[in-house]
C-alpha cells in the first residue's frame, strides 16, 4: 500500500546568522507563534473481533484504510491506499491515563504556574474516550484530576490563605487585607456550620471516586516562582444549544439553571459574566466541585430531557500569583500586582454528523446545534489559517466568526494568540467510525496548520529580591535553633534578605537540535536583551540611588552643624532653666513645710471643733428634754390650774350668792334699825365737832387706834356713865349698829389701807370702844365717824355703794357734826 503522507508540520530551516536590529529582534519575537499542538488517543476495541480501518504507525503517525480498499485488501492482499496523518504524538490504545497527561497537559499545568493560558480540549465522535480522557472514571483518572493533583502538589506550600485573593466578578480579583480574608473564612465557616453553605452536603466518605482520585503521587512541576503567594479557582460550566449554563450556580429550589452571557473585561478578555467561581485549596475541594456541577448537570438533562453528550462541558482552573512583600511573608497588596492564568479543559460533544445518527425532533435540533457550533469552531480555525497565508502574502485578512458560537466567542482570546491551544483527537477504531473518523482526521490536519501568537508571559517583576521568601523561612528557622540552644542575642536579629540580587528568572531550557532552534535562539536572544536591559536598568538605578545618597549626606552634614548650633543655645536656656527651677524647688520646700503645720493645726482645730459640736448637740437634746418636760408641766399644771380656779370660782360665786342674800336680808333689817336711829338722832341734839378738825383728822387718827391717843385725857370713870345720859346711849345704840353693819361684811377689801384688818378686830375695837369710851367725848365720837367711814368703804367695795351713801349722808353729818367733806 503506497502511503501519502499529510504532514501538515514543516521542518524549520536553519536560522541564518546576521545582524538584526532591535527591532527586528522585537518584531521577531512579537510575531513568533506556536502551532495548535494536536495529539491523538485511540480507543482500545470494545472486542476482539472487531474490525478496525485504523493503524497506528508510530508514536506520532496513524494511517486510515478507506473501508472498500480494506476489504479489498483482504481479498486481494494487494497495493494499499491508506491515508497518513501525523500528529504530535499518538496514543496507541494501551497508552495510560498518566502517559496521557504527562505528554499533553503537564506543560498546560506548567504554563499555568508560570502565568500563561492553556486551552486543551477532546474533539472525536460519540464513545470515542474524550470523557474517559479529560475525565477519566474511578481506576482510571483523567488529565482534570490530575491536572488539579500536580497543581496542589506544586503549590502546596506558597499557597495564599483562603479568601486573599477574592474575585471582583468582573473577571479579574482583588486582594483582601489578612483581617477581611480572615472575616470572610469565618462567614464561610458559619455558613457550613448553619447547613446552607455551598459545601455543607460534602462526605468525603459518600463518594468513593472522589476518595481514589485524590490519592496520586505525581512528581511536583518546576517554574515555580517561590516568591509568590497562589491561589486556585475553579468554575464548571456547560455549553448547550448554544447557550452558556453554569454548573456551579446555587440555584436553589428551582432545577433549571439559568443561562448566562459572555462578556470582555476590561482587558478584553472573554468571560462568562456572574459566573460562580469557587476557591479550592485541595484536590478534594476541586473534585467535590466538579462532582457538583455533575449532578446539576444531569439533573439539568433529566430536565431537559437529553442526554451529557449533548453538551460542551467546561472546566476552568484559574491560578491567582501575587508577589509577596520584601521579606517574603504576605501578598503585595496591590491589585496591579495579581497575575491570573488559566487552563480550560474543554469536553466537547460528539461530532457525529445528523445523517449518521439519524435524530429527528429536539434530538435533530440539538445534533444541529452541536454541528453547528463544532462547524463555527471549524470555521475560526480555518479562517485563521488562511489569514496566516492571507497576511503573508500581502491580503487582507478575514473577520473570524468567533460570534457566531458560544463555545469559539468564549475562547476567541486563545485563539487570537492569549495562550496555548491543544487539542485531543480521539478516535474509535472500528469499522462503523470510518467516515466520522476521517471528517475529525481532516478537522485535525487543519487545526494542526493553524499558528497561534505565542502569549507573553504575565507574570509581574516588582524587582524585590529572588528567594526572599526562603531566605526568611531558612533565617526565622536558624533563629528558632539559636533560641532552643539559649542565645539571647538570637532575637535581635533581623533578616536581611536585600543581600540577595538576581537580574530576572531563570533561563528556560533550550534543546538547540531541534527544528524550533531558530526561533528557540530569537528566544533567548530575547531573554538576553532583557537582562541587558534590566542590567543597565539597576545600573542607572544604582547611579540615581548613589547621587541621592551624597545629596543626603551633604543635607545631613548641613543639618548637623546647625543643629550643633542650636544644641549649644538649648544647654544655655537650659541650665538657666535648671538653676531657677532649683530656686523655685526650695521656695515650694518652704511652702510645703508651713502647709504642713498648718494642716495640722487645721486638723487640731477640726477635732476641737467636732468635740464641742457634739457637746453642745449633747446639750441642746437636754435642753431639748427639758423644754419638753416643762412645757409637759406647764401644761399639766394649767389644766389643774384651769380646774381649780373654776372650782374655785364656782365655791366663791356660790357663797357670794348665799352672803348676798344673806346680807340682803339683815340690810332689810339694818335698813329699819336705821331708820329708827335716824329717826332718834333727828330727834336729839348732837353737840358740834369743832371746825379746826376735818374728817381726814379724824381719818388719820385711826392709824394710832380709836382708843390710844385720844383717849388718854378723856377715859370714863366707869361703864355706866356711858350709859347715863340719853345721847350716850343713842351713841351706843348707833355704834352698836355700826358694828352689826360691818360684822355683815366679813371678807377682806384689798387695796384699802384702813379697812385690811379682819372684821372681828373690827368689832373688837368696837366693843372695847363701846365698854370704855363712847360716851366720854368729842373724840371719841369722831373715832366713831372714822369707824363709821371705814365701814362705809367695805360697803362701797360690795357693790352697796349708791343705797349705803344715802344712808351715809344721813348717819355722817349727824356724826361729824355736818363738817364731813365728801
Ligand atoms: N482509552 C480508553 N481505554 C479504555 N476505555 C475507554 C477508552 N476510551 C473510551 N473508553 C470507554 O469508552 C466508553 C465511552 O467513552 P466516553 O464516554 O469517554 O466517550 P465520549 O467520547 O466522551 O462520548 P460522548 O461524546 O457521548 O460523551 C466509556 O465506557 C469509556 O470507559
Amino acid at each position: 500500500m503506497k502511503a501519502v503522507s499529510r504532514t501538515p508540520m514543516r521542518v524549520a530551516k536553519t536560522p541564518r546568522v546576521h545582524q538584526t536590529t532591535e527591532k527586528q529582534r522585537r518584531d521577531t519575537a512579537e510575531k513568533a507563534k506556536d502551532p495548535v499542538n494536536v495529539f491523538c488517543r485511540v480507543r482500545p476495541l470494545q472486542s476482539d473481533a472487531d474490525l478496525t480501518s485504523l493503524r497506528v504507525k508510530n508514536s506520532t503517525t496513524i494511517a486510515l484504510n478507506p473501508q472498500d480498499q480494506l476489504l479489498q485488501h483482504h481479498k486481494q492482499n494487494g497495493a494499499q491506499r491508506e491515508i497518513q496523518y501525523i500528529f504530535k504524538h499518538v496514543f496507541q490504545s494501551d497508552a495510560t491515563q498518566q502517559d496521557v497527561f504527562a505528554s499533553v497537559a503537564q506543560p498546560l499545568v506548567e504554563n499555568l504556574v508560570r502565568g500563561r493560558n492553556s486551552l486543551l480540549f477532546t474533539y472525536g465522535v460519540t464513545g470515542s474516550g474524550k470523557t474517559y480522557t479529560m475525565t477519566g472514571n474511578l481506576r482510571h483518572r483523567g488529565i482534570m484530576p490530575r491536572c488539579l493533583d500536580v497543581l496542589f502538589r506544586t503549590i502546596s506550600d506558597f499557597q495564599a490563605k483562603k479568601f486573599v485573593f477574592k474575585p471582583d466578578k468582573l473577571n479579574g480579583f482583588e486582594i483582601l487585607s489578612e483581617e477581611d480574608a480572615l472575616l470572610e473564612r469565618q462567614q464561610e465557616m458559619n455558613l457550613r456550620f448553619a447547613g446552607s453553605g455551598r459545601f455543607a452536603y460534602r462526605n468525603k466518605d459518600s463518594d468513593p471516586e472522589i476518595a481514589s482520585q485524590a490519592s496520586v503521587e505525581p512528581t511536583p512541576l518546576l517554574g515555580l516562582d517561590e516568591d509568590n503567594m497562589y491561589s486556585v479557582f475553579v468554575t464548571y460550566i456547560e455549553i448547550y444549544n448554544n447557550s452558556v449554563y453554569d454548573l456551579l450556580e446555587d440555584s436553589g429550589i428551582q432545577k433549571t439553571l439559568q443561562s448566562k452571557i459572555i462578556r470582555e473585561d476590561a482587558q478584553h478578555h472573554m468571560f462568562v459574566h456572574g459566573v460562580t467561581e469557587v476557591e479550592v485549596k485541595t484536590v478534594e475541594d476541586a473534585l467535590d466541585i466538579f462532582q457538583m456541577g455533575q449532578k446539576k448537570k444531569r439533573m439539568g438533562h433529566t430536565v431537559l430531557n437529553a442526554e451529557s453528550s449533548r453538551s460542551h462541558s467546561v472546566f476552568n482552573i484559574r491560578l491567582v500569583q501575587a508577589p509577596t512583600d520584601s521579606q517574603g511573608e504576605n501578598v503585595v497588596q496591590d491589585r496591579h500586582n495579581i497575575t491570573v492564568s488559566q487552563l480550560s479543559l474543554v469536553d466537547l460533544a460528539g461530532s457525529e454528523r445528523s445523517s449518521r445518527t439519524k435524530n429527528t425532533g429536539e434530538r435533530l435540533r440539538e445534533a444541529g446545534n452541536i454541528n453547528n457550533s463544532l462547524m463555527t469552531l471549524r470555521k475560526c480555525l480555518e479562517y485563521l489559517r488562511e489569514n496566516q497565508q492571507a497576511t503573508s502574502n500581502g491580503f487582507a485578512p478575514k473577520k473570524i466568526p468567533y460570534r457566531e458560537s458560544k463555545i469559539t466567542h468564549m475562547f476567541k482570546n486563545y485563539f487570537d494568540g492569549e495562550g496555548q491551544v491543544s487539542m485531543i483527537v480521539c478516535i474509535n477504531p472500528r469499522m462503523e467510525d470510518y467516515d466520522e473518523n476521517m471528517q475529525v482526521m481532516k478537522f485535525a490536519e487543519m487545526t494542526q496548520e493553524v499558528q497561534i501568537a505565542r502569549a507573553t508571559p504575565m507574570k509581574m517583576d516588582l524587582g524585590l529580591t529572588p528567594g526572599r521568601r526562603k531566605a526568611n523561612k531558612l533565617f526565622k528557622i536558624a533563629v528558632n535553633n539559636l533560641n532552643e540552644l539559649g542565645i539571647p542575642e538570637a532575637k535581635d536579629l533581623e533578616v536581611d534578605v536585600a543581600l540577595v540580587y538576581s537580574l530576572g528568572p531563570d533561563f528556560p531550557t533550550y534543546q538547540m537540535d531541534s527544528p524550533e532552534a531558530e526561533f528557540k535562539i530569537q528566544e533567548l536572544m530575547h531573554y538576553l536583551e532583557q537582562r541587558i536591559e534590566k542590567r543597565k536598568r539597576l545600573r542607572g538605578n544604582l547611579d540615581i540611588k548613589c547621587d541621592n545618597f551624597r545629596q543626603m549626606l551633604m543635607n545631613l552634614d548641613r543639618d548637623n552643624m546647625q543643629l550643633r548650633t542650636e544644641l549649644a543655645s538649648l544647654k544655655a536656656v537650659y541650665k538657666q532653666e535648671r538653676d531657677r527651677s532649683s530656686a523655685l524647688e526650695k521656695k515650694v520646700r518652704i511652702h510645703e513645710s508651713s502647709i504642713d503645720v498648718l494642716n495640722n493645726t487645721l486638723s487640731k482645730r477640726d477635732r476641737q471643733i467636732e468635740e464641742l459640736t457634739f457637746k453642745l448637740n449633747e446639750k441642746e437634746n437636754l435642753l431639748t428634754q427639758k423644754e419638753h418636760e416643762k412645757e409637759k408641766q406647764k401644761k399639766k399644771f394649767s389644766s389643774k390650774m384651769a380646774v381649780e380656779s373654776d372650782k374655785n370660782k364656782r365655791e366663791l360665786e356660790i357663797k357670794l350668792r348665799q352672803q348676798r342674800e344673806k346680807l340682803h336680808e339683815r340690810m332689810r333689817i339694818k335698813d329699819e334699825k336705821l331708820r329708827l336711829v335716824s329717826n332718834i338722832l333727828q330727834s336729839e341734839d348732837l353737840p358740834s365737832m369743832p371746825r379746826s378738825q376735818s374728817s381726814e383728822d379724824l381719818l388719820n387718827d385711826k392709824d394710832r387706834g380709836p382708843f390710844t391717843a385720844r383717849t388718854e385725857s378723856s377715859v370714863p370713870a366707869t361703864r355706866t356713865d356711858i350709859y347715863a345720859t340719853p345721847r350716850h346711849v343713842s351713841l351706843l345704840s348707833f355704834c352698836s349698829v355700826s358694828y352689826n353693819l360691818m360684822s355683815l361684811n366679813p371678807s377682806i377689801h384689798p387695796g384699802r389701807g384702813s379697812c385690811q384688818q379682819p372684821t372681828s378686830t373690827l368689832a373688837f375695837r368696837w366693843r372695847q370702844m363701846a365698854g370704855t369710851s363712847c360716851s366720854q367725848s368729842r373724840a371719841t365720837r369722831y373715832n366713831y365717824a372714822a369707824l363709821f367711814e371705814e365701814s362705809q368703804v367695805g360697803y362701797q367695795a360690795d357693790g352697796h355703794e349708791d343705797a349705803d351713801r344715802a344712808r351715809r349722808q344721813q348717819i355722817l353729818p349727824c356724826l361729824t357734826g355736818g363738817r364731813h367733806r365728801r
